[in-house]
C-alpha cells in the first residue's frame, strides 16, 4: 500500500486566473492506494457525503485510469469539496503521486501534473493545471501550456471557509468572454507584481498583485458578504484579498503578526452577513508527500 499526503491549493490569486497557484500548508487530503484488477473507491472526511465512490465520476477514478493503474482507493478528505480550496485537486494530485510510485511508473512530479489534471476535468469540464501543480510541486506555481514554474515562496495567508458552497462547474459559466485592453493591461501588471512579490517573498507586493478587474468581480457575486469580508480584511491589516479558487473561500496575504487579527475580521464579517464560516491561518506550503509504500 502506498499513502500520500495532497495539499489544499488556492489558484488564480486574483490576477492570475487559471495559470497561478500556491500550496497551503493545510488542510489537505490523505490517500491510500493498493493494487487491484480494477478501481473501487472509499471516501472518509469531510464532505465526504457529497463526493461520489463511482471511478467514472469520482478524479481518483479518472487518474488511475490515466495511468492504466487499477487500485483500492481510500480517500480521507481534509479539505473540503466545493470550497475553492482545491479539494479535488488534492485527491487527484495524492492519487497520481501514490500510483505513480505503486506501479512503479517513474513519472516525474512536473509529468504528473497533467495526468492529475485529467481528474479536474472529470469535475470543472476542463484539465486546468493551477490547482494540481502546487498540490504537486509546492510552493507558488504558474501553469501555461508550455509546462509549470516554481517559486519556493514563505507568504503567510488566511484562507476563510463560509458555509456555503460554489462549484467549480457554476464559477467558470460566469467568467466574461471578453476584456478590454484597459483591463486586460491592468491585470497583466498586477499578475507580474505577484510573481515578483513571490520571487522576494514580499507580502505586500503579492497583496497589491492580487487586484484584478476581470473575472474576480463576477466571482464575487456568488459569495455572499464578499465585500464585507474583502474590507474588513483589509482593515485588520491584511495586504491582498481575493476570492480563492472558483470560490467561495476568501483569501488573504498579510505579515506574520497580523494573521490572527486579519482572520478574526474575516469570520465576524461573515457572521454578519448570516454566513458561519472557519479561518484557516495558512501559508504557501510544500506539495504532497509519500508517506510509506
Ligand atoms: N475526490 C474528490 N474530492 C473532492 N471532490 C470530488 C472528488 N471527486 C469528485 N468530486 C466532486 O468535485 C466537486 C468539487 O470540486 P470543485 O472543483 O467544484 O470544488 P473544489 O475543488 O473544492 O474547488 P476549487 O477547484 O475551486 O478549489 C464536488 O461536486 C465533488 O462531488
Ligand atoms: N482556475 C480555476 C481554479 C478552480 O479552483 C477556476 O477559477 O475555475
Amino acid at each position: 500500500m502506498v499513502t500520500v499526503r495532497a495539499p489544499a491549493t488556492s489558484a488564480n490569486l486574483g490576477s492570475g486566473f487559471d495559470v497561478f497557484g500556491v500550496a497551503l500548508d493545510r488542510p489537505a487530503d490523505v490517500v491510500h492506494v493498493e493494487r487491484a484488477d480494477r478501481t473501487t473507491i472509499e471516501v472518509t472526511g469531510v464532505g465526504s457525503q457529497y463526493i461520489p465512490t463511482d471511478p467514472d465520476r469520482n478524479v481518483v477514478g479518472a487518474v488511475a485510469e490515466a495511468l492504466d493503474a487499477p487500485a483500492h482507493i481510500r480517500i480521507d478528505k481534509g479539505v473540503r469539496p466545493s470550497s475553492g480550496l482545491g479539494s479535488s485537486a488534492a485527491s487527484s494530485a495524492a492519487a497520481a503521486l501514490a500510483l505513480n510510485e505503486l506501479y512503479d511508473r517513474g513519472l516525474s512530479r512536473e509529468e504528473l501534473v497533467p495526468v492529475a489534471a485529467e481528474g479536474e476535468a472529470v469535475v470543472s469540464g476542463e484539465a486546468h493545471a493551477d490547482n494540481v501543480a502546487p498540490a504537486l510541486l509546492g510552493g507558488f506555481t504558474v501553469a501555461t501550456d508550455e509546462g509549470v514554474t516554481t517559486v519556493d515562496a514563505d507568504i503567510p495567508l488566511v484562507a476563510c471557509l463560509p458555509e456555503i458552497a460554489v462549484s467549480t462547474r457554476d464559477a467558470r459559466r460566469v467568467v466574461p468572454d471578453t476584456a478590454s485592453m484597459e483591463d486586460i493591461v491592468h491585470t497583466v501588471g498586477r499578475a507580474a507584481t505577484l510573481s515578483v512579490g513571490m520571487c522576494r517573498r514580499d507580502p505586500a507586493l503579492v497583496g497589491a498583485g492580487m487586484d484584478d478587474r476581470i473575472v474576480t468581480p463576477a466571482r464575487a457575486e456568488l459569495i455572499t458578504g464578499y465585500n464585507d469580508v474583502r474590507s474588513s480584511a483589509l482593515a485588520a491589516g491584511a495586504d491582498g484579498v481575493t476570492v480563492s479558487g472558483a470560490g467561495p473561500s476568501v483569501l488573504a496575504v498579510c505579515g506574520e503578526r497580523d494573521r490572527t487579527r486579519v482572520a478574526a475580521a474575516m469570520v465576524e464579517a461573515f457572521d454578519g452577513a448570516d454566513v458561519a464560516a472557519r479561518a484557516y491561518k495558512t501559508r504557501v506550503g510544500s506539495g504532497a508527500e509519500v508517506f510509506d509504500i
